[in-house]
């Protein structure tokens, strides 16, 4: 199994490009089972996520092509199978995303129930009963969802609880339904609205999205399209955290400022000079150590849960005592007691991680427990003393692409060792 070997060596000075993101493309790439003409999306980032997508796709008989690096042409004409077998769905929980556009499109799915990861539970139930109010007749079995309608029925969805690939699956499956969708308290983030908009360029007719009403009038048909998928606001989040707990200047470029609001408050917060243009943002720390801030996690536009472990790791270094809270996810603190490895002094009770910062953090084997959980052992371990070994890094790969080499860029000292697992 891969780990990183990396040795804190001083503030990270530099800048890198955004990549795609990975929870616009994930949806995107799924949206082309809406139609039987090409969908060809562009910017998509090189992922263990996006090749379980493609495992996804092909297996179903798609055809994905690409000319070049990051550029996919899908054609879902020859479709030979509505079936996303356990094997896949288990490594990825967005394989998800595959069951509205199937059973819009198709008219059926069979899609493995997506298992809990160390975040939480994450049920499906909202997913379902919307379908269900679509008039869909779904049946779980041995594992599965079953799921059958000649043709879904626009309907009245008001969502529980906000919901990201809720809000994306029935949108999707909306957009080809008979009559009018509203979606009311639906999910806003930047990814959903993206989704929205290759919808659109595919013929969709969707308003609203990006507030908490979204209205779909559904089509007969959708046709070829092309789009390009949004930077990753979480990956650039996670960059300019790198740089400002390690007391140094880290600009990401190609990315989008206005997705990130509240992560930039929170960085000027904790005392970092935020610059931005309409593609790129600068954090610069002038040298000194970030001050504790406090979070409290939200749906979009409030603080992103994507980016509490950034955050935490950031804490433990800062001067003072802060507090984080966990409202979107029951068990998104594993990360803590990796930290505490490290030397740093958190407490956990219920959803709330107290954190008293301290001067230095002390080189330890630590091990990677999910995505987001390793990216802020990634950033602890270039503040701190000595070299860290950082097991399981595959959740990593899940969601940043090239790794090394962007955290080179900006100065760091970090190397692979192991096999590369695909
Ligand atoms: C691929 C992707 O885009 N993943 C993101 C997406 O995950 P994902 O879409 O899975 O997360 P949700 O927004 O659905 O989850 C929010 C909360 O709703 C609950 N819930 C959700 C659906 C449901 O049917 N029933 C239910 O109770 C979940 O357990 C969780 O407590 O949004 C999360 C919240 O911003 C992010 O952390 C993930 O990175
Ligand atoms: C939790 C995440 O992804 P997923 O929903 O795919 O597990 C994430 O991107 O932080």
């Amino acid at each position: 199994m891969d780990k990183f070997i990396i040795e804190g060596n001083g503030p990270l000075n530099g800048e890198i490009d955004a990549s795609g993101a990975k929870n616009a493309a994930l949806p995107i790439l799924c949206a082309a089972l809406l139609s039987d003409e090409p969908l060809h999306v562009t910017n998509v980032p090189k992922l263990w996520d996006i090749g379980t997508t493609k495992k996804l796709l092909s297996q179903m008989g798609v055809d994905v092509q690409h000319p070049s690096e990051h550029e996919w042409v899908i054609d879902a004409k020859p479709i030979t199978t509505c079936v996303a077998p356990y094997e896949l769905v288990r490594t990825m929980r967005a394989s998800i995303l595959v069951l509205g556009p199937l059973l819009a499109k198709r008219g059926e799915a069979h899609v493995s129930l997506p298992g809990g990861c160390a975040i939480g539970a994450r049920p499906v139930n909202l997913h379902l009963m919307g379908l269900e109010a679509m008039g869909a007749e779904i049946k779980l079995e041995g594992g599965f969802i079953h799921a059958k309608a000649t043709r879904l029925k626009g309907a009245h969805i008001v969502f529980d609880t906000v919901t990201v690939t809720g809000t994306e699956n029935l949108m999707m499956a909306a957009v080809l339904a008979d009559g009018d969708t509203v979606l009311e308290n639906a999910a806003r983030e930047p990814e959903v609205v993206d989704l929205a908009r290759c919808l659109r360029a595919m013929g969709a007719q969707i308003e609203g999205d990006g507030n908490t009403t979204i209205r779909i009038r559904g089509v007969k048909d959708l046709h070829a399209a092309r789009h390009r998928v949004i930077a990753d606001r979480i990956e650039t989040g996670t960059y300019l955290v790198a740089g400002a707990a390690t007391r140094g200047k880290v600009r990401v470029n190609k990315t989008d400022p206005s997705m990130l609001d509240a992560v930039l408050v929170k960085l000027q917060q904790a005392g970092a000079k935020v610059s931005t243009g309409v593609d790129f943002i600068e954090v610069d720390m002038q040298g000194q150590r970030p001050k504790g801030i406090n979070i409290h996690t939200m749906p979009h536009p409030g603080f992103p849960t994507d980016m509490q472990a950034q955050f935490m790791a950031m804490n433990c270094l800062a001067e003072g005592t802060s507090t984080i809270r966990e409202t979107i996810f029951e068990n998104r603190f594993m990360h803590a007691q990796e930290l505490l490895r490290l030397g740093a002094d958190i407490r956990i009770e219920g959803n709330t991680a107290i954190i008293t910062g301290k001067e230095r953090l002390a080189a330890a084997p630590i091990m990677a427990t999910d995505l987001r959980a390793s990216a802020s052992l990634v950033i602890a371990a270039l503040a701190a003393d000595g070299e860290t070994f950082i097991d399981r890094i595959y959740h990593m790969d899940r969601g940043y692409e090239n790794i090394e080499g962007k955290f080179a860029a900006l100065g760091a000292r970090m190397k692979r060792v192991g096999k590369l697992i695909s």
